[in-house]
């Protein structure tokens, strides 16, 4: 056990997702359970740099377990990003009695987190929470399964209005650099296709394919497209493409936009968030630091940062496999 440990910040960084609050709501009954003090950090690493802190107990995180968004509100800090910021930040850590930190957040917010720990030989856990599953050694990130079912419910909703007026829908979703939701939520959703930052089939084979769709019987098409996907044209220019060299479909766009970041997590994500927050405060407790505490197989596994962040995007060929044969 590591003695030195008896003050731990928790704080949200990066885009927001469901389930952090659970998260939160963990790390600070984990603190609790184990006589530990516990400080809030107000809008990520800009709040470490302002001391933006309040002293959370047991009861502070009561009633949020299934709340969307974070109550201790998150940041994209560009002062967090200068050695001064980062140097602010751990002056404040260490005028609060503050022993250790735990970052929920994205990659962004990991790279912040290592470097900090690296400069200031502060021990740090993070916790990986991203609606884009866009972490390595972890099967989930936090929120994308929250994400995911948002997304597959607003496409059975357009499904009943395209299919009513035998149209072609272009809807996008979230994703900048990772095709996680256009993939899965396409599969769930029985879109025809499919485009992911991950791969650049181009616009002429999507052309090829509706037309064959439209000649087997097809009479409304659905196509998910990720925000980042790489045809070079964003989703409006797209449409004009698929209308300018198809005539077959009356076409629609939908941008689903930030509804698929908010709303109250699903069961999966408030145990997962859970069982993150637990393994946090107990991986520094056992004297960790610079790891993120990640889900595998269903146990909590440890993953240094820097392989956590490692941009290695590759795109899971058998989903694309399963999407290929069943949109046939
Ligand atoms: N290279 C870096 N050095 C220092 N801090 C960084 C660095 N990259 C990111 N950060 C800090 O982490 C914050 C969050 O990063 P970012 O905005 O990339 O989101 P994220 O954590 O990747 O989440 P998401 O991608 O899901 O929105 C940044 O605003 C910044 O304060
Ligand atoms: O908060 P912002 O700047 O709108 O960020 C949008 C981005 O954040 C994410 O939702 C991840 O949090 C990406 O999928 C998206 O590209
Ligand atoms: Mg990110």
């Amino acid at each position: 056990m590591a003695e030195n440990i008896r003050n731990i910040a928790v704080l949200t960084s990066g885009g927001d997702a469901p389930g952090m609050n659970a998260a939160i709501r963990a790390v600070v009954r984990a603190c609790s359970f184990y006589k530990l003090d516990c400080t809030g950090v107000y809008r990520g690493y800009q709040g470490l740099i302002e001391a933006d802190f309040e002293k959370l107990d047991a009861r502070s995180v009561r009633n949020i377990i299934n709340k969307g968004g974070t109550f201790l509100k998150s940041t994209r800090s560009m002062e967090f990003k200068t050695k001064k910021g980062r140097k602010k930040a751990y002056d404040n850590l260490v005028a609060n009695n503050v022993d250790a930190l735990v970052v929920i957040g994205g990659d962004g917010t990991f790279t912040g987190g290592q470097l900090f720990s690296q400069e200031h030989n502060f021990p740090i856990v993070g916790i990986p929470a991203t609606i884009d599953n866009d972490i390595n050694g972890t099967d989930f990130t936090l929120g994308y399964d929250t994400a995911l079912n948002t997304v597959v419910e607003a496409i059975d909703k357009i499904r009943d209005t395209a299919s009513s007026h035998n149209r072609l829908f272009l809807v996008e979703v979230m994703g900048r650099d990772a095709g996680d939701i256009a993939l899965n939520s396409g599969i769930g959703a029985g879109a025809e296709e499919i485009l992911i930052p991950e791969e650049n089939l181009g616009a002429e084979r999507l052309i090829d394919s509706l037309r064959k769709s439209k000649k087997s019987g097809k009479t409304s098409s659905i196509i998910v497209v990720a925000e980042g996907e790489k045809s070079g044209k964003n989703i409006f220019e797209l449409a004009k493409f698929i209308e300018e060299n198809l005539d077959e479909y009356e076409i629609r766009v939908s941008v689903l936009g930030h509804i698929q970041r908010g709303g109250s997590p699903s069961c999966f994500d408030r145990v997962l968030a859970s069982k993150l927050g637990v393994g946090a405060v107990e991986a520094l407790m056992k004297g960790k630091s610079e790891i993120m505490v990640g889900i595998h197989h269903q146990k909590v596994v440890h993953v240094d940062l820097e392989i956590a962040i490692k941009d290695d995007a590759k795109i899971d060929n058998e989903l694309r496999r399963v999407a290929d044969i069943t949109s046939v």
